[in-house]
């Protein structure tokens, strides 16, 4: 019985074929010397903590220009300013979006992003292959995506490796209790639980107060997507979460800095 393939599969599908044609052009030992060329990662994890030990949240604030479930969202896209007013509004890192086919995002867009501020930088891409690991610590990457639902143990424990051997985190990314039990196989003590259900575009804050408690104590918990108000942050905070991977609800607003900023002082009082 084969059950019909989600947006996921097709992502990734699409992705593997990507990787091939890229592989053809530009051979792997040419992406590892530059990827050893690369300036060390800002520690991307310990930027999260230093913004939780000083009583507030850690965020991930995310640059998207578009998205499958949204379609446009930002239609005036420009990663550098958007960069630094993420980090003036209380950003502890960036996320930013580098496939094109789906989200119209590019490699080019970290790079810009990457070196208008201080903020270490996630690559969020459809991780697929060891091949991306490494390009994305060329493109100058601080940490990486790698989501449990679209890969294989060997896969997952492969790619960790490669990321977590150039001194990048890691964030293991779980949507279910099968797809945790998964991810605490591996090394990374980042747990990056995805309230939207990627097979089927659904989003559902509850999915962090579900999986939080399930976490061993050497694991941190980041609660990713639909994250919108004052309110959802606080409710995060009562299930002991203070680190989010926040997009959409900042990207929608023409001033992403006060939004940020505004969001997080909400977040913070009473
Ligand atoms: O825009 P939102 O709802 O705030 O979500 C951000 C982020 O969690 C989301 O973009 C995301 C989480 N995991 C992903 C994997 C691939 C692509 C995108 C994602």
């Amino acid at each position: 019985m084969s059950a019909l393939p989600t947006i996921l599969d097709r992502i990734c599908g699409e992705k593997r074929k990507l990787v091939a044609e890229h592989k053809a052009h530009r051979p792997i030992q040419e992406l590892l010397n530059r990827a050893q060329d690369q300036a060390p990662p800002r520690g991307f994890a310990q930027s999260l903590t230093d913004k939780v030990a000083a009583g507030g949240f850690g965020v991930i604030a995310e640059i998207k220009k578009a998205s499958p479930s949204a379609g446009v969202i930002r239609p005036n896209f420009q990663p550098a300013q958007i960069a630094r007013a993420y980090q003036r509004g209380g950003a502890a890192c960036l996320s930013v979006l580098t496939d094109t086919r789906f989200f119209q995002g590019s490699d080019a867009d970290l790079g810009a992003a990457r070196s208008a501020c201080d903020l270490p930088v996630l690559r969020k891409d459809f991780l697929v292959d060891p091949y991306q690991v490494v390009e994305a610590r060329a493109l100058g990457a601080d940490c990486v995506l790698l989501i449990v639902a679209a890969l294989s143990d060997e896969d997952l424990a492969q790619m960790e490796s490669v990321a977590l051997g150039y001194g990048m985190d890691v964030i293991l990314e779980v949507h279910d209790e099968a797809e945790l039990e998964r991810a605490l196989k591996l090394r990374s003590p980042l747990i990056g639980i995805n309230n939207r259900d990627l097979k089927v575009m659904r989003t559902d804050i509850a999915t962090t107060e579900r999986l939080v408690p399930l976490l061993p104590p050497d694991r941190v918990a980041i609660s990713e997507s639909g994250l919108e108000s004052p309110a959802d942050l606080k409710r995060m905070a009562d299930v002991g979460v203070r680190r989010f991977l926040i997009g959409e609800s900042l990207m929608r607003r023409t001033d992403v800095e006060e939004a940020l900023r505004v969001l997080l002082a909400g977040a913070c009082a009473g």
